[in-house]
């Protein structure tokens, strides 16, 4: 039976009269002067109240109820327009009613409940919470417990959190630990953090099942337990992107009211390693030699992208590679369209109709992607580019961050099952300044002749025929049995560079960091060996969203919405700041 919890009466707040409507739906109030004539009306949906208690209620700096018995306080998403150039910021906002009567204060509190209960079904109670004190400026800890844990609690959560002690402690946790009674996960953190939940996440829901994640053919399982990110980290890309601003408070309110956005996942397969996943970023080139770098200057937080960047800018790098893609239907969209992923988009809405056909999801998507890949995996329809790159970068959202508000490629979308390729080829250094420069403007960084983007369902990077890429193994003992007929130094660096061979060399290119969780922090090749060394490296390595892959031939293939965010995507500001 459908309850009524239409509610309407007159409530104080101190001396002005409102006029209170409650629909189901929405909770609005207007204040009413003198003259009984009504003046601004301020209307909350249902689904955006964060909680209500009865009495006078502060929760600022600390939760203090006075128990009055004619009163509530309300708590409610307030958005503010001042949320910098792409977002929406939300506040936190707070209104107390007085009534007429003990019995109407009651006879509100109740309805509210009633509509929260019926029209907020999704919103999470209990939360597993993962802390890297590390990330960004180390301020993870402080940003959770001062920001994020009162307004928790005040909506009635309750959250295990554990702050971390080592890289990959909150995946292998997802990975094996009880799960059950969790509505979500929270990661507090940068992007190299949320990479770690959703490897897990991923993993766990893989294992469970009993897919084989590593086989590039089979369709993953989406995961069911929503994730939620608290941005504190370097870049905060996947945070940014998916809300249009880095600032916790907005991103617990999206938490709290249990919003929620699909994201598609590119997997990174290479036949000797385990299968990587990625959202923001693969970049093999210029942003592999970047992360590649950064990491040597990690003490520098966030500023150390800058430094490495401009580093890496001027070693001017090019790698040969061939490029194969899989072009996605260019009726449905396209990398050039000029269109923005926002709230509601209606690219993303048709995508889950066509990649989840049917309402109950498992098995008919899972025979429907499969069917739909497996014919994608023959040669038809695939493209190949060859040639010199300064950087090959594959997104499956437009990665927007505060570096660049419009992302590595702006009309990207967050849930459309495909992902967008972009090819710079090699260049006159100034014209890649340019490329770089537009992202961080609304300039097409597209419209430059040594520019090419694609939008693709699956890609693979090879290096040129005759150059392809041997095992580690291989390599490694064709480097000893070189070293031992060599005996010249190549040029006048230190002796450990001095006496390595050539097959070393390259070795040390390809896997010049071994594969090692980032978090690992361990000391780093340079890319840089000094001024005498007039060769460049001959490979890159990948950049998988802040993680390095230390090979750099790979197969990506994106699966649409696999993982889901406690997020709603960039809402359109004009929409809704009136
Ligand atoms: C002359 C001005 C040049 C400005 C270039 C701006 C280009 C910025 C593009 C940024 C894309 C970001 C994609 C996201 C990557 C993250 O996953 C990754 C890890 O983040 P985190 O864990 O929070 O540290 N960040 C990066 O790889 C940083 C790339 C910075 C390149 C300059
Ligand atoms: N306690 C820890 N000690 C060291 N590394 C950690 C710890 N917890 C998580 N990490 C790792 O730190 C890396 C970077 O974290 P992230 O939060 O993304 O910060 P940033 O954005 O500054 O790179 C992640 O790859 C994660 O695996
Ligand atoms: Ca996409």
């Amino acid at each position: 039976m459908e309850i009524d919890l239409r509610l309407e009466s007159s409530l104080w707040v101190g001396k002005k009269r409102y006029k209170a409507v409650l629909t189901g739906w929405h909770f609005q109030w207007t204040e009413v002067d003198k003259n009984n004539r009504e003046k601004k009306t301020t209307s909350v949906p249902v689904s955006e109240l964060i909680g209500l208690e009865k009495g006078q209620v502060e929760i600022l700096p600390r939760k203090s109820v006075e128990d009055t018995d004619k009163d509530f306080t309300v708590f409610y998403v307030k958005r503010s327009s001042s949320g910098g150039s792409y977002g929406l910021l939300w506040q936190f906002g707070r209104i107390q009613f007085s009534c007429a009567s003990r019995a109407l204060r009651d006879q509100w509190t109740s309805h509210l409940r009633a509509a929260l209960k019926t029209h907020s079904p999704s919103r999470p109670h209990r939360l597993l919470v993962f802390i890297n004190p590390y990330g960004g400026k180390k301020k993870g800890r402080h940003i959770y417990h001062s920001l994020v844990a009162p307004l928790f609690e005040l909506a009635g959560i309750t959250s295990h959190v554990i702050v971390t002690e080592r890289a990959n402690q909150a995946r292998d946790h997802l990975l094996k630990k009880d799960l059950s009674g969790f509505d979500g996960v929270v990661c507090v953190g940068g992007d190299g953090m949320f990479s770690e939940i959703m490897h897990g996440m991923i993993g766990r829901t893989q294992q469970e099942a009993g897919l084989s994640e590593n086989d590039l053919n089979v369709t993953l399982q989406p995961c069911h337990l929503h994730i939620g990110i608290i941005p504190a980290g370097s870049t905060d890309c996947v945070c940014f992107a998916t809300v249009g601003v880095n600032d916790p408070v907005t991103s617990a309110l999206h938490i709290i009211i249990g919003d929620s956005q699909p994201l598609d996942v590119c997997s990174a397969h290479h036949p000797t390693e385990p299968v990587r996943y990625s959202v923001s970023l693969l970049g093999y080139g210029f942003y592999g030699d970047v992360l590649a770098e950064s990491e040597r200057h990690r003490w520098m937080g966030p500023l150390r992208y800058d430094f490495s960047g401009a580093m890496v800018y001027l070693s001017s790098r090019s790698y040969a590679g061939v490029v194969h893609y899989l072009p996605a239907d260019p009726l449905l969209s396209s990398p050039r369209d000029n269109t923005r992923c926002l709230s509601g988009c209606s690219v993303c809405s048709k995508s889950t109709e066509r990649l989840f056909p049917h309402s109950t999801v498992s098995e008919s998507v899972h025979s429907f992607q499969c069917s739909q890949y497996r014919s994608d995996r023959s040669e038809a329809g695939w493209v190949s580019v060859a040639g010199r790159f300064r950087c090959v970068s594959f997104t499956c959202m437009s990665s927007s961050c505060p570096r660049s508000p419009l992302g590595l490629s702006p009309s990207a979308h967050l849930a459309d099952g495909t992902g967008d390729l972009i090819l710079v080829r090699e260049s006159h250094p100034l014209g890649f300044l340019k490329f770089l420069h537009r992202h961080t403007s609304s300039e097409d960084q597209f419209d430059l002749p040594f520019v090419e983007v694609h939008r693709v369902k699956a890609f693979r990077f090879s290096l040129p025929p005759g150059e392809e890429e041997d095992s580690l193994e291989d390599m490694e003992s064709e480097a000893a049995r070189e070293r031992e007929n060599q005996e010249s130094p190549q040029c006048g660096m230190d002796s450990e560079t001095k006496s390595r061979t050539g097959s070393e060399q390259q070795l040390t290119d390809r896997a010049k960091v071994g594969y090692k969780p980032r978090g690992d922090w361990s000391r780093e090749k340079s890319l840089f060996c000094g001024p005498c060394c007039t060769e460049a490296p001959a490979v890159s390595v990948w950049n998988c969203d802040g993680e390095i892959l230390p090979f750099s031939e790979i197969q990506g293939r994106v699966h649409g919405q696999l993982v889901h965010l406690y997020a709603r995507g960039i809402e359109d500001k004009a929409a809704c700041v009136g």
